[in-house]
């Protein structure tokens, strides 16, 4: 764990070092590496005369939630032509910062922010100090929302998207994914739910939220939805990490798959049939955490743009003719979902229509059975449900019809897959889109002794009650175990329910401990669990930091293969503790920054780089030691320099 001493010293070393200028790539609306200081913070510091008054300085990093605003078009931002609603271009940003709600220009002029963070970036304005409402710009741990907004052109109505524009966010988001704590999608209204839905199976291994919305009333407008519905989506996106693709609506906050649009003539438009919400934004936004996704898999973020567009949506009538069924389920379609009755039900009296079905899946087209209903699932109960079976469909489950649709995309698109191997995945829970099996998933507080003998003491006996103790004890027991690398009693915890995210009064989580402690097989346990690479403690840290500091080198490896990379201050942080490492001639130490993804071209406090304090001190093992750890991680084996080369 960082002591506060060194964090005075090491925001210290940062608010003195010199940034260089790099190359931005196009659309990587990040800061320059080497611009993500924050001059602001040099100019305070010149009033500290000491280090112990530095101390007191936060780090503005660790102090900042990042977020990435994709604004896609949609009502959000539109206004009236000829009397219809079109989006309009370059207007957004600029009325945004003319609205003290979303953006304090204070605070950005103050900490000259858009030197840093670039002419499009917006903060979240500072909340009233009161205890009890989170609903604010600052968060629990009291970050600043800072949020960069990337427009698109064409700005589109949602009904104009395609398949295309869901791979051209997709793949914006991995770009950008190492800079931001989270991301947010401004998008029309009409087609939100697919592509809520299709990013939700594109990206694959996500750890940070993303979450879409827009609204049913232009942001330009007197009264609007557009201004809450941002506000809401930026601040759960900054502050919590749901590793979610979700839509933020009407004070709802909503798994992006489960969601349909219900209503075109109100600011509830969209529902959630057959999912509660993941939170609500009351008088406190209320996470729903024993609800929220997690992936039980160990590997990097990335996005699939690949989908098929062979797909379709069949909705079953009364006396719907079998020559319609053949024609719609002709090459080149390879999946079709269809839209049957009540719990998945078909005329079992056509045998014509059942024979085309049959042919269909005969010769390879997928046809998901997804049910007309607003909520339920289908089932077999009926013997109009059984036929479905004998022809050939996969059961949709309570699949949305959304869901089920771009699933299919997604799914049919694995050429590295067989024609079974992806009717399996159909049927499967991918992304939280439908039930799973719940047998023996259910929370049974009744297990842990323990937490009833507590509760027992307490004289509490109702459900809440006993969920609210398991939730304040839950941190502190998994970091306990965590510590002592003890997976039964983790275990134990995750049987009856409780979440292995939470991080305890300084934020760590068990995560972050058994990185420390250099528990392998804990660190595991936790990544298949759900547990969050990207979760900060209260200094900013990440367990990849943590495990780097002990020196915990397999610890290291499998969290980079999970995707962990280091946060901005850490980034900052490195180049100064590499040029003490070289300084000490302390080879092992370099190697283990270098291998969890520090830029060996890094610079101190001072502006100079690991390599360049070794040489002038005389360290020619530690320099050649450097030069082949640059060369190793070179792709061309050719070392790119930032400062002169070294003579050897
Ligand atoms: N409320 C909206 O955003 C509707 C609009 N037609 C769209 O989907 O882009």
């Amino acid at each position: 764990m960082a002591d506060s001493s060194t964090n005075g010293l090491t925001s210290l070393a940062r608010a003195l070092s010199q940034p260089s200028l790099d190359l931005i790539e196009v659309n990587d609306v990040s800061p320059p590496r080497s611009l993500q200081l924050h001059p602001g913070r040099r100019r305070k510091l010149s009033s500290c005369n000491s280090i112990e008054n530095a101390d007191l300085i936060t780090s503005p990093c660790a102090a900042e939630a990042r977020v990435l605003v994709i604004n896609t078009g949609g009502t959000i931002g539109m206004t009236l032509h000829d009397d219809v609603l079109a989006p309009q271009a370059n207007a957004f940003v600029k009325s945004l910062r003319k609205l003290p709600i979303v953006h304090d220009e204070t605070y950005a002029q103050q900490t000259r922010m858009y030197e840093y963070y670039g002419s499009d970036t917006l903060v979240l304005p500072k909340p009233a100090p009161h205890p009890d409402l989170q609903f604010h710009g600052l968060s629990k741990q009291n970050k600043r929302i800072v949020y960069t907004i990337l427009e698109y052109n064409p700005l589109l109505d949602s009904s104009n998207m395609t398949t295309d524009d869901w791979g051209r966010i997709g793949k914006d988001i991995e770009r950008n994914y190492e800079s931001y704590d989270g991301f947010v999608i401004l998008h029309g209204t009409d087609t939100m739910a697919y592509t809520a839905s299709a990013l939700s199976f594109m990206c694959e291994h996500l750890g940070k939220p993303i979450i879409l919305t827009g609204s049913q009333v232009p942001i330009y407008e007197m009264r609007n939805d557009g201004r809450d519905n941002l506000l809401g989506a930026l601040l759960i996106a900054g502050q919590f990490v749901i590793p979610e693709v979700c839509l933020y609506f009407y004070n709802k906050l909503y798994r992006g798959n489960r969601v349909t649009k219900v209503d075109a003539g109100s600011f509830n438009a969209f529902s959630s049939p057959n999912l509660p919400p993941l939170a609500t934004a009351e008088v406190d936004i209320a996470i729903n955490w024993d609800t929220v996704w997690r992936a039980n898999t160990t590997a990097k973020f990335q996005v699939k743009t690949e989908l098929n567009r062979n797909v379709g949506l069949l909705r079953l009538f009364p006396g719907i003719t079998a020559s319609t069924v053949k024609a719609f389920l002709q090459p080149p379609m390879e999946g079709v979902v269809l839209e049957t009755y009540g719990s998945g039900n078909a005329p079992d009296n056509r045998p014509d229509l059942l024979e085309q079905l049959k042919k269909a899946t005969d010769a390879g087209v997928i046809i998901i059975n997804c049910t007309q209903c607003l909520r339920g699932s289908v089932s077999t109960s009926y013997a109009t449900g059984k036929v479905l079976i004998e022809a050939g469909l996969i059961a949709g489950g309570d699949m949305t019809p959304e869901a089920a649709l771009s699933k299919l995309s997604y799914v049919l698109a694995k050429k590295e897959l067989d024609l079974e191997a992806k009717k399996k995945m159909m049927a499967e829970n991918l992304r939280g889109e439908m039930i799973a099996d719940l047998a023996g998933a259910k929370l049974c507080l009744s297990d842990s002794r323990f937490i009833q003998v507590i509760a027992k003491s307490l004289s509490v006996s109702c459900k809440e009650e006993l969920e609210a103790i398991r939730d304040a004890l839950t941190p502190t027991l998994a970091c306990a175990a965590a510590k002592i690398g003890d997976i039964e009693a983790l275990k134990a915890l995750k049987e009856m329910g409780s979440n292995l995210c939470l991080g305890d009064y300084d934020g760590r989580t068990p995560l972050h401990v058994a990185a420390c402690e250099g528990h392998l097989k804990m660190v595991q346990y936790l990544l298949s669990h759900g547990a969050s690479v990207h979760a900060k403690d209260r200094y900013g840290d990440t367990p990849l930091c943590n495990a780097v500091r002990f020196r915990r080198k397999e610890v290291v490896k499998l969290l980079r293969k999970t995707g962990a990379h280091f946060s901005r201050h850490e980034l900052e942080e490195a180049g100064t503790e590499m040029c003490s490492l070289a300084a000490n001639g302390d080879m092992d130490g370099l190697e283990i920054w270098s291998l969890a993804g520090a830029d060996l071209n890094q610079p101190g406090y001072d502006g100079q780089t690991a390599i360049q304090v070794a040489q002038a001190i005389g360290k020619k093992d530690v320099v050649a030691f450097l030069l082949r750890l640059m060369s190793k991680k070179s792709k061309s084996g050719v070392i790119q320099f930032k400062a002169t080369p070294p003579a050897l």
